[in-house]
């Protein structure tokens, strides 16, 4: 069986963070791992706090996994701060990791920061290198070139920026902004646009979390990376169109729905 893992935060209520990506692998029928970063107490409204693990023990839970079992792919999600960056780098450099997807979490969909403000560039610095793919959204995309993104041109830019910021190729994801909630895909050399169809009435928590584990699913299992895209986006958009009003606040992503219901 192929083997993912991700490194990222725990959201408590489940629809993102570690939680949205095991599901993801799961249901993409991939053996899924998990090394913890920070762990968020977050329901369907907001964030309410953070608590940030010590780097040295992500650099543990890293190294123990390398160490013993063979790992096709890495999501890495909420990094947090400066610290787990430098380590988290260090040590997929030192185990020769492949297919890294890098979803550069920045804020929750409530507004919460998930990656302190100085920490911004040394993600930039360390990760983008690594990653196969880096997946920033709009306001991502924004904060990382400095350019406002209004239209699809303007996601074209933001693309070849980030490429060029660390060669990893990019997804600009544009759920937020258009019509097809289509996302720009540029490999260093071409531009491909990914269309789906944006469901209205819907604001789903965990949406981007599931997308960049669904590519890293894919990609552990074989997918070269333009077909792990367009994989990943039917994946997510069936999971946002059966996402569950469980609380008071966003749907929940759901990545279970085709399994019918439990009798
Ligand atoms: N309403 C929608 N309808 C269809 N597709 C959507 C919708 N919203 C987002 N998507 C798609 O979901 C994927 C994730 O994109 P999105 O921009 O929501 O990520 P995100 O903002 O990082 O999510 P989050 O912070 O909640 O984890 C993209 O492929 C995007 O186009
Ligand atoms: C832990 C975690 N990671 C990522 C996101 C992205 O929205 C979130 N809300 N929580």
């Amino acid at each position: 069986m192929k083997v993912a893992l991700t490194i990222a935060g725990s959201d408590s209520c489940g629809g993102a963070g570690i939680q949205a990506d095991l599901k993801t692998f799961g249901a993409l029928g991939v053996y899924g791992m998990s090394v913890i970063t920070a762990v968020t107490a977050q329901n369907s409204k907001a964030v309410l706090g953070v608590r940030e693990m010590d780097a040295a023990f992500v650099r543990e839970q890293i190294d123990c996994l390398f160490e013993d079992i063979r790992i096709d792919a890495v999501k890495i999600g909420m990094v947090s701060n400066i610290e787990i960056i430098d380590v988290i780098g260090e040590c997929l450099k030192k185990n020769r990791a492949a297919n890294i997807v890098v979803d550069p979490v920045m804020v929750s969909k409530s507004g919460y920061p998930l990656l302190r403000p100085e920490a911004v560039n040394e993600l930039i610095k360390v990760l983008f290198p690594l990653a196969e793919v880096v997946t920033p959204n709009l306001a991502e995309a924004e904060l990382i070139t400095g350019d406002k993104i209004e239209n699809t041109g303007q996601m074209e830019r933001a693309a070849v920026k980030i490429y060029r910021l660390g060669g990893a190729k990019v997804i600009v994801k544009g759920g937020h902004l258009t019509e097809g909630a289509a996302d720009v895909y540029y490999d260093g050399r071409e531009f491909r646009h990914f269309k789906g169809t944006r469901i209205e009435n819907k604001n789903t928590h965990g949406t981007g979390c599931t997308f960049s584990s669904a590519i890293a699913a894919f990609l552990a299992r074989g997918c070269p990376l333009d077909q792990a895209v367009g994989r990943a986006k039917e994946y997510v958009s069936g999971a946002i169109r059966n996402s569950l009003k469980l609380g008071g606040g966003t749907d929940l992503i759901n990545h279970f729905y085709h399994l019918g219901q439990v009798p």
